[in-house]
């Protein structure tokens, strides 16, 4: 994506063809990550003594790795959003100045709690090795896991761009159901079936392809690193909805504060729409 030519970066077949290209970045982490075991002890908050953190071993890594990410910019770009924004630390580079594509409140829209919950809690016991911990495992484990949450938080915040391209291709409509805080209207006008079964279609195929040895294709049973139907089952029930629900999140806000009486109540639309969003997660 070139962000400093925002027309490229709303066209919504280039904002697609990105969304294919990251799911080879998904699917090899999740590769990765299915060579170590489950490993609750990463998850467990203060399991290890971290001079100065509170936390799981997990949480230090990922704060440590955006930390250092943050000095070369990483999270300038409008296409990263970081899981401990307060935290990031002011880049000696200069400023990279892009251009405004997104609403001014875009970086507000951060489901990276949920997706750190969900990543652990159902997408880490279906594609890891086997139950339990191996110690002298728990570093490349947790390295391992930066790189899911990473790529499954840039996938789903992307949402933010389809929100926009879509806002813009149909302002009246996007307009209207807004106003009237219609979310299930604007659930069911940014859903695109055709485009959702055509994904999952995909990436059985590249959980296949990517996940077997070559050699061994033909064989009786090629063995397939992580299930690629356990891949699409994590999109659909997962990746998706919360895509959705970042689009969702961002398009309520979209027409400004005068327009949104309920940015009065923030908690109250927050549980409305998990409500509504709930029945497509896990
Ligand atoms: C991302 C899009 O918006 C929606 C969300 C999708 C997803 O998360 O993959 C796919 C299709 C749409 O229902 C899109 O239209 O491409």
């Amino acid at each position: 994506m070139e962000f400093k030519k925002p027309a490229t970066v709303l066209n919504l077949a280039n904002i697609r063809q990105a969304l294919v290209r990251m799911e080879d970045t998904v699917v090899f982490s999740f590769i990765e990550r299915s060579q170590f075991y489950e490993s609750p002890s990463v998850y467990a908050p203060n399991k290890y003594k971290i001079p100065n953190f509170s936390g799981s071993f997990l949480d230090w890594l990922l704060l440590q790795n955006e930390k250092t990410h943050s000095l070369v910019r990483r999270y300038e770009s409008p296409d990263e959003t970081p899981f401990f924004p307060d935290q990031l630390e002011e880049s000696f580079l200069p400023s990279l100045n892009y251009p405004p594509i997104l609403a001014d409140y875009a970086d507000e829209v951060n489901v990276n709690d949920e997706i750190r919950t969900v990543y652990i809690e159902k997408i880490v016991p279906q594609i890891a090795a086997k139950k339990g911990d191996q110690d002298e495992n728990i570093g490349s484990t947790a390295c391992a896991d930066v790189d899911c949450l990473q790529a499954l938080s840039r996938r789903v915040h992307f949402g933010k761009f389809v929100a926009e391209a879509k806002f813009q291709n149909e302002m009246a409509r996007y307009t209207n159901l807004i106003r009237n805080k219609d979310i299930k209207g604007i659930e069911e006008a940014i859903t695109d079936s055709a485009v959702e079964a055509k994904i999952l279609e995909r990436l059985i195929a590249k959980g296949h392809a990517y996940g077997t040895d070559p050699t061994l294709r033909y064989s009786q049973n090629p063995q397939s690193k992580v299930q690629p139907e356990a891949i699409a089952k994590i999109y659909k029930e997962v990746v998706i909805p919360l895509t959705k629900k970042v689009e969702v999140e961002y398009l309520l806000r979209r027409l400004g504060d005068d327009d949104e009486a309920e940015a009065q109540d923030p908690q109250r639309k927050t549980q409305l729409m998990n409500r509504l969003l709930s029945n497509s997660l896990w």
